[in-house]
């Protein structure tokens, strides 16, 4: 598939807008995901995306000799759906920083988007994480190259994390007076646009007075709740994708039909009509993005690790075990007794989540979900928890939830996790189930109860723990 064949054959349907939008993390979300809703809406081309990877340059590798254009397959329990989208317009590695620095520089560029999974954004108790090499590393870069009058070539290199690149690109910006911006994080974070504003002030502040004052005048950090069930590509969907739209593609993603995305903040510069395709812009994000993080998310952490205790591969498997989908529905009893009762139509949701994650034919795996333990359960099961303690309540559920992952991780189980030197640590400790309690949340182990109860589930795992 390439842009010009396609449009041969499809005449109107893909011409190729001008960049106006820079992603950053071009993983099978976005393009399910923000590239989809723009494509939606942008008939006249005006909103055309450079989507730059986070770390490997492979998707880019995929995409770029493709023009961009890719085959999203909607998969829903009867059938797929296939479309060809084309709002990604640019693939580019993300270490092409000259590419990355024009963008910036350039007054057309209205929107940075980012998906770098909640790892990529390297902090640690909402400040960047001190602990990280790579990010030490570009704090020096960026104090060392920013702070004098000239700006440092981009071809010569320069920061490798999300954080030093957007620090660098926003500098870029204010030297060439390119006016104002709106960074929009799309990971599963809480308040995730102060969590970047947050992260890019403590950096700016390092380089200097100019880069603080022109960043608070001209970047607008809007805080997103997103969501749309998005696994890992299949070699099979590859050929499926071909099958349904006659194209070779190399950079097809499946996902669910279902979609959401709500979103706080301004658009200095303008931004696509995201509203027509669905997105909804609220000034109170924080109901929406906790009925979201604790109750999709919640139960998806719960059902990974508990789920792959029982021996299960995928959602929708441990969705037909009657144990663990009772598990599910009290962590749903227990965490809806701490979101507002009123306009999250929560009964709905659950139901809407039941079919979801029933879906047979959507194969996401407990094992990619299972990954970042210790970043996603602080926020998907931890604040149930507490409330539910706080309030004299037992949580069972919760603590089923982070029993497992302690008796994973007890058990030698590989889970992927940036926190795993911690981890590590903590497994071998004196006391390590209330060791990786500390790591997700000191209050867990200031609980006897909590660190009992977790104890209970990780014993009763062990009995009848088998290799994994
Ligand atoms: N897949 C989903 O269903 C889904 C749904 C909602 C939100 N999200 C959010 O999107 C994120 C990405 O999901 P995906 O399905 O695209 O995953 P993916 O594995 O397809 O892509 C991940 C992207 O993040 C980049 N990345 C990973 N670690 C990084 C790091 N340390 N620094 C910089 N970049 C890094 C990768 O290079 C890649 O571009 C998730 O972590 C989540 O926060 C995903
Ligand atoms: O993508 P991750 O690894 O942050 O989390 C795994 C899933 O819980 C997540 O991707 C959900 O499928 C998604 O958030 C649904 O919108």
């Amino acid at each position: 598939m390439t842009r010009t064949a396609f449009s041969r054959k499809h005449p109107g349907e893909a011409p190729t807008a001008g960049v106006r939008i820079v992603h950053i993390g071009l993983g099978a979300f976005h393009r399910a995901h923000q590239a989809w809703y723009t494509s939606r809406v942008d008939e006249g081309s005006e909103w055309g995306i450079a989507a730059f990877t986070g770390r490997s340059p492979a998707a880019a590798e995929d995409l770029q000799p493709q023009g961009g254009l890719f085959t999203l397959i909607e998969r829903d329990d009867d059938g797929d759906r296939a479309e060809v989208v084309g709002s990604i317009v640019e693939a580019r590695n993300g270490a092409d920083l000259t590419r990355f620095i024009e963008l910036l520089s350039a007054t057309q560029t209205a929107i940075i988007t980012i998906t770098v999974t909640e790892a990529g954004y390297r902090m640690r108790d909402g400040l960047p994480d001190e602990t990280d090499h790579e990010l030490c590393a570009d704090r020096e870069w960026l104090v060392g190259n920013l702070a004098g009058a000239d700006q440092p070539d981009p071809a010569l290199g320069g920061p490798v994390t999300t954080m030093g690149r957007l620090v660098f690109g926003l500098d870029a910006r204010r030297r060439a007076n390119a006016g104002p911006i709106a960074i929009v994080p799309c990971d599963n974070m809480p308040a995730n646009g102060y969590l970047v504003q947050r992260a890019i002030g403590v950096l700016a502040a390092e380089v200097s007075r100019e880069l603080t004052d022109w960043i608070a005048a001209n970047v607008s950090f809007v805080s997103t709740s997103v969501d749309r069930i998005t696994p890992h590509t299949m070699p099979t969907d590859l050929l499926i994708a071909s099958e349904l739209t006659g194209w070779r593609d190399n950079a097809t993603v499946v996902t669910e039909p279902f979609s959401d995305w709500v979103l706080s903040g301004e658009f200095p510069a303008g931004r696509p009509a995201w509203e027509r395709s669905g997105a909804l812009f609220v000034d109170d994000l924080e109901p929406f993005e906790n009925r979201k993080l604790w109750l999709l998310n919640g139960a998806h952490s719960l059902l990974a690790y508990a789920g792959m205790l029982r021996g299960h591969e995928t959602v929708a498997q441990a969705m037909t075990d009657q144990v663990c989908r009772a598990w599910v529905g009290t962590f749903w009893d227990e965490a809806v007794r701490h979101l507002p009762a009123h306009g999250l139509d929560l009964d709905g949701y659950r139901s809407a989540l039941v079919r979801r994650f029933t879906n047979t034919r959507i194969e996401h795996r407990l094992s990619q979900i299972s990954g970042e333990g210790v970043l996603k359960l602080r926020v998907r099961i931890v604040p149930t928890l507490l409330a539910e303690r706080a309030d004299g309540l037992d949580a069972g559920a919760s603590i089923r939830a982070i029993g497992s992952w302690v008796a994973l991780v007890l058990s030698g189980a590989r889970l992927v996790d940036s926190a795993g030197e911690a981890v590590a640590l903590a497994k071998s400790a004196d006391e390590p189930v209330a060791a990786l309690l500390e790591l997700l949340d000191p209050r867990l182990v200031a609980d006897a109860g909590v660190r009992e109860a977790v104890s209970a589930v990780v014993r009763a795992e062990r009995v009848e723990m088998r290799a994994i």
